[in-house]
């Protein structure tokens, strides 16, 4: 799904309310009616909510949300910020609309006006939204510093007041929200490390804007969401046996990181491939063949050459090369060995990169659509003018991608994937449980048997990280985010692969 910037969402309300038509008080009370679903899903009847509204469309938010959950016999207490003289058109009406059923809204004209809410009440900020274009100053400024010392849970309106919806946030101050209820979908702020962690869990509720205008607006920046997902999978076919979907090689692991290379090889396997060789020094062949027996499993010595131990590489349609592969001569050799020999879109990961790091020269050597998967550590590593700010970082992926004609894959919590084409797509699954060792060798070992089965590198890629993800949460489920093993990630990709399945259209589910 696209990722709007402010100015298209603001179009995207406005055409929306001339072309559905529905008068734009109308879409508020939608926007509200969404969040006061999700909030009574969430909270009891017996939970108090203190809302503190702004005088804009955000404000006008806060002030119908306060209305609907009187309406619903919660207990609410709603805050005025008047940091300006004037509300916004649907703000004073729903100003009105909320002081004519007789509810008591304080106007807070400066910070000693503030009162200290009971700890157990919900905080609901509904100052700013899409509108802010500076830094919060005066009333407003008083209100995030003051809110944000509360130990009360704090729920942002659409974004946290302070923060933009893109563009740069450096010395912001912003509410530091827990949760985040945004509209239609993230926006690109709500998507990136440093400004990002503002919001907290971020859900996003749909309110029905317009959907040709969002088809039609153009943005490089998209969400990789269930639908898209559901045009790149491919069920299996009856007729079909293991050469239908394809030979992986993986070359991972060294002394001491074999746990890598066992890791992407149990990923490669429950990806779908057909049959998975592992190449792994000496030390690894035991234990590759005692974890894995479905694996084919080839001893590559320092002297090897790839071609007389793995055979021709048009046997293998996705080759994985890095996790647990050490940064050593003989790893080196391994690489050069590798791009020599394989000249197909490959997936390069960990001390792979942190070798081509080393040896800049060996970038250009790596076929194109290749996927590369840094994590920011990683990335900076490999391109050193890479910057900490996330809106320049996100450029040079986006540059380097086109430069390079690769598909980078920015691992985070938001992975960021920027494809030759100058596109990037924001990966909405996963979960902070998958913050443990181990994670990214399953991401290597999945994408290796999805470019095996025949999905282009592109699509590998999307359904890969967006799998990954799935995988991750469905074993948050299981055993807790703290708890989560990168092993568990791989137990649960089968369901992952149910859950995309069970989504699909009737005409797309040939089994049942
Ligand atoms: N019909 C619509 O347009 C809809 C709008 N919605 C809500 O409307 C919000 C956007 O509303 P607005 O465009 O009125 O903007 P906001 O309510 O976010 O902000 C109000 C105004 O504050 C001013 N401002 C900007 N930065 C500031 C700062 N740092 N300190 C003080 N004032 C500042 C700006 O002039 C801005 O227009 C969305 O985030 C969403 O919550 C939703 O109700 C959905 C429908
Ligand atoms: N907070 C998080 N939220 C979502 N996904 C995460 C989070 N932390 C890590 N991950 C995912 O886990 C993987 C970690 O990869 P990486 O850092 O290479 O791990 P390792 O090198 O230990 O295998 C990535 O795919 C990343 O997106
Ligand atoms: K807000």
């Amino acid at each position: 799904m696209k990722i709007l910037l402010t100015e298209q969402i603001r179009a995207a309300d406005a055409y929306t309310i001339a072309h559905e038509p529905i008068a734009s008080i109308d879409l508020m009370e939608r926007a509200a009616t969404a969040c006061v679903q999700w909030l009574t899903t969430h909270f009891a009847a017996n939970i108090g909510f203190q809302i503190y509204c702004g005088m804009g469309n955000n404000g006008g938010d806060g002030l119908a949300i306060a209305r609907l959950l009187l309406q619903r016999g919660y207990r609410v207490k709603c805050h005025l910020i008047a940091y300006r003289d004037a509300f916004s058109p649907d703000c004073e009406t729903n100003f009105t609309r909320l002081q004519s059923m007789g509810a008591d809204v304080q106007t807070i004209r400066e910070p000693n006006d503030f009162q200290t809410p009971s700890p157990d009440e919900v905080a609901i900020d509904a100052v700013l939204g899409t509108g802010t274009h500076r830094p919060a100053d005066g009333l407003v400024a008083a209100y995030i510093a003051w809110i944000n010392q509360l130990p009360n849970i704090r729920i942002a309106i659409d974004l946290p007041s302070g923060l933009p919806a893109d563009g740069p946030a450096a010395g912001f101050l912003t509410v530091e929200a827990h949760i985040t209820l945004t509209f239609e979908n993230y926006k690109l702020n709500l998507l990136l490390p440093h400004t990002g962690k503002y919001a907290g869990r971020v859900h996003v509720l749909p309110i029905g804007l317009n959907r040709s205008f969002w088809e039609a607006a153009d943005t490089p920046y998209h969400t990789i969401d269930e639908a898209l997902i559901q045009q790149i999978y491919r069920p299996r076919q009856p007729f079909t046996h293991k050469g239908s979907y394809g030979h992986a090689v993986l070359i991972c692991g060294s002394k001491g990181k074999m746990g890598a290379a066992v890791l992407a090889t149990g990923a490669c396997l429950r990806s779908g491939a057909g049959l998975t060789t592992i190449g792994v020094p000496p030390e690894g062949y035991a234990i590759l063949q005692t974890t894995h027996p479905e694996a084919l499993c080839t001893i590559l010595d320092p002297v090897c050459h790839l071609e007389d131990v793995l055979g021709p590489a048009s046997r293998y349609r996705g080759l994985g090369i890095g996790p647990g592969l050490g940064t050593s001569s003989l790893a080196l050799h391994h690489l050069h060995q590798a791009l020599d020999w394989y000249r197909n879109p490959m997936v390069l990961d960990a001390d792979a990169l942190n070798l081509i790091a080393q040896h800049p020269e060996l970038l250009t050597r790596i076929p194109p659509h290749s996927l590369l998967t840094p994590h920011p550590k990683e990335f900076e590593r490999l391109f050193s003018s890479a910057k900490s700010d996330d809106l320049e970082r996100l450029n040079l992926l986006r540059t380097k991608a086109r430069e390079l004609q690769l598909i980078l894959i920015l691992k985070d919590h938001h992975t960021c994937i920027a494809l030759p084409d100058g596109t990037c797509y924001f990966n909405t699954t996963g979960n902070p449980g998958m913050a443990t060792g181990g994670s990214g060798d399953v991401l290597t070992g999945l994408l290796t048997g999805l470019l095996a089965q025949g999905y282009e590198p592109w699509q590998a890629a999307l359904l890969g990280v967006y799998l990954h993800g799935l995988a991750g949460d469905l074993a948050a489920a299981a055993h807790s985010e703290e708890a989560l093993l990168a092993g568990d990630i791989i137990t649960h990709i089968g369901k992952a692969f149910q859950k995309i399945y069970q989504s699909l259209p009737p005409q797309k589910r040939y089994y049942l």
